[in-house]
């Protein structure tokens, strides 16, 4: 796992995302990295859940909440992998800025909030500005969500 998160890298004026932006105290300041599993290379970042991040069934989480976490771990995960294909460190002018274009969430099953949650990335297809990156969330080794993102690079 690489030592910076992505979103450490952003420049201070993107670093108030209400998902990720490192810089805004109200926020979910999701943190997220390289990672290496079963030969495959993937992005992955946690995020525990407070109480008041509940939906309407007690002890589950909010699934606004879960889109969140996905929305920032995509885009992220885009950039990154745009950088990573053009051969440069993150950060590195000009800016790759992602956007996200569309996201779908397959709400597999409840997500409990007592737990860590694990969120990985794949981006499974970079073609010219656009990104398609798949999405999971998964507490206590069950997948809770999937999602698919397209994000586009700002001009
Ligand atoms: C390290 C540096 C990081 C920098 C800081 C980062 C901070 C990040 C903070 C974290 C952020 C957290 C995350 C957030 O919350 S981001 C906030 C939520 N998202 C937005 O506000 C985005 C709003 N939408 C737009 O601005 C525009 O519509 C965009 C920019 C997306 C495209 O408008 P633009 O005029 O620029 O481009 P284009 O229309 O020529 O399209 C280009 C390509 O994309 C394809 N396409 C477009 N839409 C869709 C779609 N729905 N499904 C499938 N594909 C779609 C399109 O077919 C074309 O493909 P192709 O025909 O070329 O194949």
């Amino acid at each position: 796992m690489s030592k910076q998160a992505f979103q450490d890298s952003y420049p201070a004026e993107f670093s108030h995302c209400y998902g990720c932006g490192r810089d805004n105290p109200h926020g979910l300041q999701l943190k997220s990295y390289w990672h290496l599993s079963a030969d495959k290379e993937h992005t992955i970042a946690h995020f525990t859940p407070k109480p008041y991040h509940t939906g309407g069934v007690p002890d589950n989480a909010y699934g606004g909440l879960i889109a969140s976490l996905l929305d920032c771990h995509g885009t992220a995960s885009a950039a990154a992998a745009a950088y990573k294909a053009q051969g440069r460190d993150m950060g590195t002018a000009p800016i790759l800025r992602f956007v996200t274009a569309s996201l779908s969430v397959d709400f597999l099953r409840p997500t409990p909030m007592e737990n860590k949650l694990t969120i990985l990335g794949e981006v499974i297809q970079l073609e010219g500005r656009k990104a398609t990156v798949k999405l999971s969330l998964s507490t206590n080794d069950q997948l809770c969500a999937t999602g698919t993102m397209i994000a586009v690079a700002l001009k």
